[in-house]
């Protein structure tokens, strides 16, 4: 093993913020490494994915006229076991993200001991201008250009940010067709009637609120009552939401794409549910909306980033005001950010810990599909609530005992088993 300094190629302090995820993640995993006594050549290895597939789909659109889109599927790294991964559906996926996207996979699968490595897709796009079937064409389609690469002990995909069940439905039915067999566990996050888990839908937020309540308990905050805001209305933020209502939390701020609505007296989650879109929008509906930068600024104990990347920055980091920060969302706070709020003292429960209760609950609809037995609602809840407390207290411990962030604290638990596993198989 080299003993060189794994971040030697990426600069440390640049002046201005950093807000490529790929890079500013690369300097994370190069810190991590470090620490555990990792060198140059692991560095290299885990910097980048070992794949990344560049498609292009054409798709007849209801006009008649055919429109190509650009997609992609990373793979990050194999040496666990195959890799596993949302696929994305947004107008503003680049390659970087999809890239980044599918190293945090490898670092989350790694905490929460799930026997995968990291993937993600994406495609350019933005399904809230098509029309159903122009979006059954477009996953379809995706899925023939990229099936050579996935599968169920290959490359096990998911939903991310603008697809779902239906998506995931489609994205099966023709992978079957293709491989002419019914194959339910090429994919996760299925309709239940096709192979999908009990809880999936809401395991993401499932996850979150776990989270949460072990934040709040180390930091002395009482959930009942405590002033909550969610940033994305989705599948993450909306049932987010809803749990805390639900565990009596007040929640005082919610947004989607087009803005934010702020109530300090709480807001009414099950009409504002009701009333949402398929694309989780919903403050369409009113005329005082705030926006997102200053709805992220609003008083309150606990701060929900639930949308996309880059939300808290440099910029607005010194003017949040909560004193947790829970990222149901993959990358919403910078480096820069990450480290302003630790020396405000605000605890920042990380992505690859926090959100892992969708892939978590993915990994047990793998499984159900493998062996063909189905589990209730309980059983799988069980399962979830036993690793994700257990995966905040192992990252909450490594960050008191090395007195480090725990984002670094988490990517140091993360990478652990995959460098292992790497070096065993003699690729390093
Ligand atoms: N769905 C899942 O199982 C998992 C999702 N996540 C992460 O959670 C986040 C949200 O994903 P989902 O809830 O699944 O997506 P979704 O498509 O269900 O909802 C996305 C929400 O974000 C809002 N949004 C989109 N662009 C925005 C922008 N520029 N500014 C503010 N809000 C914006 C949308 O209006 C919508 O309310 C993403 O970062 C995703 O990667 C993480 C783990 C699992
Ligand atoms: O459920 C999965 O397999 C992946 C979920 C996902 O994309 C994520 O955790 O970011």
């Amino acid at each position: 093993m080299s003993t060189q300094n794994a971040t030697s190629n990426v600069t440390a302090n640049e002046p201005v913020e950093n807000l490529n995820v790929l890079t500013s993640t690369q300097l994370v995993i190069g810190e991590a490494l470090n620490k555990l006594g990792y060198g140059q050549e692991m560095f290299e290895l885990l910097k980048e994915p070992l794949r990344v597939l560049t498609v292009r789909i054409p798709v007849r659109m209801d006009d008649g006229n055919v429109k190509v889109f650009t997609g992609y599927r990373a793979q990050h790294n194999d040496a666990v076991g195959p890799t596993k991964g949302g696929i994305r559906f947004h107008p503003d996926v680049t390659e970087d993200e999809v890239k980044a996207l599918a190293i945090w996979m490898s670092v989350k699968c790694g905490i929460a001991d799930l026997p995968y490595g990291g993937g993600k897709g994406g495609i350019i796009c933005d399904p809230r201008e098509m029309s159903f079937r122009e979006l059954e064409r477009l996953c379809r389609g995706y899925v023939r250009a990229i099936s050579q690469i996935v599968g169920p002990t290959k490359d096990i995909p998911a939903p991310d940010v603008f697809t779902n069940s239906q998506s995931m439905a489609w994205m099966m039915d023709e992978y079957s067709r293709i491989r002419e067999f019914d194959a339910p566990g090429f994919i996760t996050g299925k309709p239940l009637v096709l192979g999908g888990s009990q809880g999936r839908d809401s395991s993401t937020a499932r996850g979150v609120a776990i989270a949460i309540q072990e934040a709040a308990k180390v930091r002395g905050i009482e959930l009942k009552n405590a002033r909550v805001v969610v940033q994305g209305f989705g599948n993450a933020g909306g049932y987010l939401a809803k749990f805390m209502h639900d565990a009596g939390a007040k929640v005082v701020g919610i947004s989607d794409a087009y803005g934010g609505l702020h109530d300090p007296n709480g807001l009414d989650i099950e009409y504002l549910l009701d009333r949402r879109d398929s694309f989780g929008t919903v403050t369409k509906l009113y005329k005082n909306v705030i926006t997102n930068q200053e709805l992220l600024e609003l008083d309150c104990d606990i701060l929900v980033p639930a949308a996309i990347e880059n939300q808290i920055t440099a910029r607005n980091a010194h003017n949040i005001k909560a004193q947790i920060v829970v990222e149901a969302a993959n990358g919403p706070t910078t480096i820069e950010a990450t480290k302003i709020l630790s020396e405000r003292g605000i605890l920042l429960v990380p992505d690859v810990v926090a959100n892992a209760g969708g892939v978590i609950v993915s990994y047990f609809e793998w499984v159900q599909n493998n062996q063909g037995f189905y589990w209730n609602d309980q059983e799988v809840d069980e399962r979830l609530q036993k690793i994700m407390s257990r995966s905040f207290h192992t990252v909450y411990e490594t960050s008191r005992v090395r007195k480090i962030d725990m984002r670094l604290a988490a990517y140091m638990v993360g990478v652990r088993r995959m460098a292992e596993a790497s070096q065993l198989r003699g690729w390093v």
